[in-house]
């Protein structure tokens, strides 16, 4: 435990400054080491008690995942086959997903994946939507097909991610896979929740027997998790064995922090800005954040920044491991639908007959 005092410049600046040192922190072992940040402004007095908390780097740990799939691209290609291909249709021009999609291509590029996005009005009828998914999924040069989310309100999420075909859901969404991976059969894994999960096997931490808490219950995020952190042997590699408990948007917060002041791993995942806070965690605690939200900064050129869902400068002065946002668990999904794509270009899951 290090006992430090600093002067700064700026609450906001501070925030960012101790992010950086964390990562330092992360890349180092512990040490004495000594913030100091720079600016014109306010000058604030401030007292920061740091631990080693150490960061899970989510940007490294994607990069590794990527050079793995990238490596066996490499294979395929070189032995004259065409290399896997991932579609995404978008529908409308949502921001974020436009980030996202942005990603998903740039991380196609780097892994030798061929990629396309199909880009369609927000006025499409959801039968003309479901007619373009059958042409894809018809499409034998087509390995990977996903409808990024969400769709406009007149179209069903259900009825589209149930009409992508099972063995080229990437995503996962399909209730064929969603039930498969219920009952531990084979199944395509959803990037954000098989991410969350390789970020704690790659980092070595231990789930078996400990505590976890998710908090959120999301079809595709906060229940796969929970699903997988509970899970038994059969699970392979990615099972938990953890004894889990699932928080949501009802649990009373006098009753959250029951969960998550017992808790050894906390995975928050709620959507909610600093849902999770230095005084509901304990000593030692393993965070992983898959919050993300858009909040305004007048720090920032009256531009909005993102941030997850846990206050990442007070945790990480009592967690153990603890991800950022940006750069932990949403560079991981990335990574990992490149993993599924690999997966589908190889037929490598099979759904039981029916
Ligand atoms: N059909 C479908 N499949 C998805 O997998 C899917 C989706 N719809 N809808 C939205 C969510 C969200 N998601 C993310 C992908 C990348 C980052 C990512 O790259 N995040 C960067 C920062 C990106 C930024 O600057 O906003 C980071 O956390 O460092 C985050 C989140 C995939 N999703």
């Amino acid at each position: 435990m290090l006992q430090m005092t600093s002067v700064i410049f700026s609450r906001r600046l501070c925030v960012f400054g101790c992010k950086l040192l964390l990562r330092k922190i992360g890349e180092q072992s512990s040490g004495n080491v000594t913030p100091f940040c720079q600016g014109a402004g306010r000058k604030l007095h401030v007292t920061a008690r740091l631990s080693a908390a150490k960061l899970i780097d989510g940007v490294a740990i994607a990069k590794q995942i990527r050079d793995e799939v990238k490596a066996e691209v490499s294979e395929i290609t070189a032995s004259g086959k065409r290399p896997p291909q991932l579609t995404v249709v978008l529908v409308g021009s949502d921001p974020a997903s436009v980030i996202y999609i942005k990603n998903k291509i740039k991380a196609c590029e780097y892994t030798g994946i061929t990629s396309d996005t199909i880009r369609l009005p927000n006025s499409i009828t959801e039968k003309e939507l479901l007619t373009e998914l059958d042409l894809l999924n018809n499409d034998p040069n087509v390995d990977g097909l996903l409808v990024q989310l969400p769709v406009p309100d007149h179209i069903c999420e259900r009825t589209i991610c149930d009409s992508v075909a099972p063995e080229k859901d990437v995503d996962g969404f399909n209730i064929m896979n969603v039930g498969s991976f219920c009952v531990d059969a084979e199944s395509f894994i959803p990037a954000t929740p098989a991410a969350v999960m390789q970020m704690i096997k790659r980092t070595g931490i231990e789930t078996f027997g400990k505590n976890a808490v998710v908090c959120g219950r999301s079809k595709n995020v906060g229940l796969p998790i929970a699903i997988f952190l509970h899970g038994d042997g059969d699970r392979g590699n990615l099972a938990g064995d953890a004894t889990t408990t699932i928080c949501h948007r009802y649990t009373p917060p006098e009753q959250l922090q029951v969960f998550t002041k017992t808790a050894d791993i906390i995975v928050a995942a709620a959507g909610v800005p600093n849902l999770i806070t230095a005084d509901i965690v304990k000593e030692g605690v393993v965070v992983i954040d898959v919050g993300i939200n858009r909040v305004d900064h007048p720090d920032n050129n009256g531009k909005s920044m993102l941030v997850g869902d846990v206050d990442f400068e007070g945790v990480s002065q009592k967690a153990s491991y603890i991800s950022p946002v940006p750069g932990g668990v949403g560079p991981c999904t990335v990574a990992m639908l490149m993993k599924n794509t690999l997966l589908a270009y190889k037929k490598e899951i099979h759904f039981a007959a029916h």
